[in-house]
């Protein structure tokens, strides 16, 4: 057993740019010896994935559209995958979003038409994702999804994707249920805060990050690359005992 993932394929969804978490997943990943294939959400991406793919300097690296509010969508880009590569081992699920207006102030103000955009995006899709994947992980498999301590804690600012996390927590475990009969294993890494474009729509998250840095156990803010080595982890057969779980990469600060 080792940390290598030579000839296997792993779907990295959710790189916006090369400050994305799922950017960090993509280089642990491809130093690890995969090979990648890339989703993105939105013709305005394109050009950028398709850029930092090309980084790696994989010939012919897949990166394909998908848009994960639409079935349609999924079901068109794995059947895409299966096409062009047939099995793959694992997809790193990156993906989450809330309105801006949704990420301030009180979580009681939360609209309803925020509330079930945020779970759409950032927890439904996991599912309706690993639905479409399974069929392509003939030799089992591992999925591995983002989440926040937020899901755990009230979190000032964090409000409505707080409560999306927990959703999306909840169905790692029920999924690492159904998919461990095939062999797939479910898992989340629970990163620190990280300054993504995402992230800094959240409320004063500068103030989060100093708070990491003077009282987290290891003193520093989350890398992405820590995020990534740890997703290598969970995709390679060193792992292949753990499922349904939850590993914090936050420097130990979850413990306080
Ligand atoms: N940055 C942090 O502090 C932090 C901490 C813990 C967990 N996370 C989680 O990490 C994941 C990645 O976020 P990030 O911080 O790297 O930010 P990011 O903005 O780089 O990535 C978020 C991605 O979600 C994608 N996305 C949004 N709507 C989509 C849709 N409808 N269909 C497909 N994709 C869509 C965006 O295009 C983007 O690529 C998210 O789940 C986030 O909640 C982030």
């Amino acid at each position: 057993m080792n940390f290598s993932l030579a000839g296997k394929t792993f779907v990295v969804m959710g790189v916006a740019n090369k400050r994305s978490i799922a950017w960090g997943i993509a280089r642990s990943l491809h130093n690890a010896g995969a090979r990648l294939v890339f989703t993105y959400a939105g013709e305005r991406l394109e050009s950028s994935v398709r850029e930092l793919a090309d980084s790696l300097g994989a010939e012919g690296t897949l990166v394909l559209p998908c848009d994960v509010t639409s079935d349609e969508d999924i079901t068109t880009c794995f059947a895409q995958i299966k096409e062009a590569v047939g099995t793959i081992h694992g997809v790193a699920h990156c993906i989450a979003f809330a309105k801006t207006e949704e990420l301030k102030g009180e979580y009681l103000n939360t609209t309803r038409d925020g509330f079930l955009l945020a779970h759409n995006i950032s927890s439904y899709s996991l599912t309706a994702v690993a639905k479409e994947a399974r069929g392509l992980m003939t030799e089992g498999g591992s999925i591995v999804t983002l989440t926040y301590l937020g899901g755990e804690r009230a979190i000032k600012n964090y409000n409505v994707m707080g409560v999306a996390k927990a959703s999306l927590d909840a169905s790692v475990r029920y999924l690492a249920a159904d998919l461990g009969k095939d062999g797939i294993r479910v898992n989340s890494i629970s990163a620190g805060p990280i300054r993504t474009l995402s992230a800094k729509v959240i409320g004063e998250f500068n103030t989060i990050l100093k708070e990491i840095e003077e009282n987290a156990p290891l003193r520093r803010t989350t890398t992405p690359e820590e995020v990534g080595d740890t997703a290598v982890f969970l995709f390679s057969d060193m792992s292949r005992g753990i499922t349904g779980e939850n590993i914090h990469v936050d420097s130990g600060y979850h413990i306080l």
